[in-house]
């Protein structure tokens, strides 16, 4: 474990960030963010109206700034969104202020676990599951790049995951 106590958790869309992410900052007793209610929050907006009026663009600025703060609080347990290792600027902040976990999920369960949800303006597509393919060939490296701990989410209910992580990052 680094010298800062947060955990922050990186993935996919679907990989369970801000599910796993809630329930782990219980167990852990640490203050739990998800940097895209901070960002809407902030913004006085919901995500899908910020890509509409501000484009993929303004919502990673948004981010950027983001992750820098919340990332130098320390002792939190953060879920990050999706796209947040395309900026280098956050893999840097991500892996030098905490425990980086990978949460790492087939595009099959991404995909069954994102169908019902309007809120990913990226999948708001005719072929929601090309896109997931394309994203992960671009960022299953980025995340791979800079996580500690790599776990496998798929078979696997939230409250198992919770209580691995907890077990990998004490140990
Ligand atoms: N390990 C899991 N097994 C089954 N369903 C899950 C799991 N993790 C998350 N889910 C479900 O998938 C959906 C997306 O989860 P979410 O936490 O929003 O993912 P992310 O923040 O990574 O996009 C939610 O409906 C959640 O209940
Ligand atoms: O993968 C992405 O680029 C995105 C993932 C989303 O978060 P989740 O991974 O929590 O769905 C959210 O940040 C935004 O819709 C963009
Ligand atoms: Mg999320």
């Amino acid at each position: 474990m680094k010298r800062s106590q947060s955990v922050f958790l990186i993935g996919p869309m679907g990989a369970g960030k801000s599910t796993i992410g809630r329930l782990l900052s219980a167990e852990l007793k640490l203050e739990f963010f998800d940097s895209d209610k901070v960002i809407e929050e902030r913004c006085g907006a919901n995500i899908p109206w910020i890509f509409d009026m501000e484009g993929e663009s303004g919502f990673r600025e948004r981010e950027e700034q983001a992750i820098d703060e919340l990332t130098q609080m320390g002792s939190i347990v953060l879920a990050t969104g999706g796209g947040v290792v395309m900026r280098e600027a956050n893999r840097r902040h991500l892996s030098a202020r905490g425990t980086v976990v990978y949460l790492c999920t087939s595009v099959e369960q991404q995909l069954a676990r994102t169908a019902k949800d309007k809120n990913r303006p990226l999948l708001q597509a005719e072929n929601p599951e090309r896109i997931l393919r394309d994203l992960f060939s671009v960022r299953d490296p980025l995340y791979r790049e800079i996580a500690d701990i790599i776990i496998e989410t798929d078979q696997r209910n939230p409250r198992w995951v919770v209580q691995e992580l907890k077990r990998l990052i004490k140990g």
